[in-house]
C-alpha cells in the first residue's frame, strides 16, 4: 500500500487530537490544565528552561492519555466483555497516565514556586 503524502498524514495526526477533545472528559481537563500553563508561562515571565519544562510535562500528559485512550479502545473492539487481562491492561494503562501527572504536578510546584514565593 502506498504511504499517503505528509499534508495528509498530518491532517489525520491533527483530527486524532481534534477527536480527543470533542469526546474525552479526561483529556479535555488536561487540555485545560495545559491552557493555564500557557497563561502562566507569559504571565510569570517564565525562563526558557522553565518554560520548555513546563511544555514537556504538560505535553507528556497529553501524548500518554492519548495513547491511554487508543489502549482502552483497542480492548473494548477486540474484547467487549468482562476479563480480567482486559482489566489489567487498561489499569497499567492508566497507571502511564498517573505517572505523568504526579511527574507534572512535581515540577509545577518546582518551577511556579520560584516565581511566586521569592
Ligand atoms: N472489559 C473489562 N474487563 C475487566 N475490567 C475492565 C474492563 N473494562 C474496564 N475494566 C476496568 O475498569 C477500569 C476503567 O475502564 P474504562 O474502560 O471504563 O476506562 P475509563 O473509565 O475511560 O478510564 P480512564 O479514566 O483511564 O480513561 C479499567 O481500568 C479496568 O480496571
Amino acid at each position: 500500500m502506498r504511504k499517503p503524502p505528509v499534508h495528509k498524514s498530518l491532517r489525520n495526526a491533527f483530527r486524532g487530537v481534534f477527536l480527543m477533545m470533542k469526546h474525552e472528559r479526561n483529556f479535555q481537563l488536561e487540555f485545560a490544565a495545559f491552557l493555564v500553563n500557557l497563561f502562566l508561562i507569559f504571565y510569570l515571565n517564565l525562563s526558557s528552561t522553565d518554560t520548555i519544562l513546563i511544555l514537556m510535562v504538560s505535553f507528556g500528559v497529553l501524548a500518554t492519555e492519548i495513547l491511554n485512550t487508543a489502549i482502552e479502545k483497542i480492548c473494548d473492539f477486540i474484547h467487549p466483555d468482562f476479563d480480567k487481562r482486559i482489566g489489567f491492561i487498561k489499569d497499567i494503562s492508566a497507571g502511564a497516565v498517573l505517572l505523568t501527572a504526579i511527574a507534572s504536578v512535581i515540577v509545577g510546584i518546582f518551577v511556579y514556586w520560584k516565581y511566586i514565593f521569592n
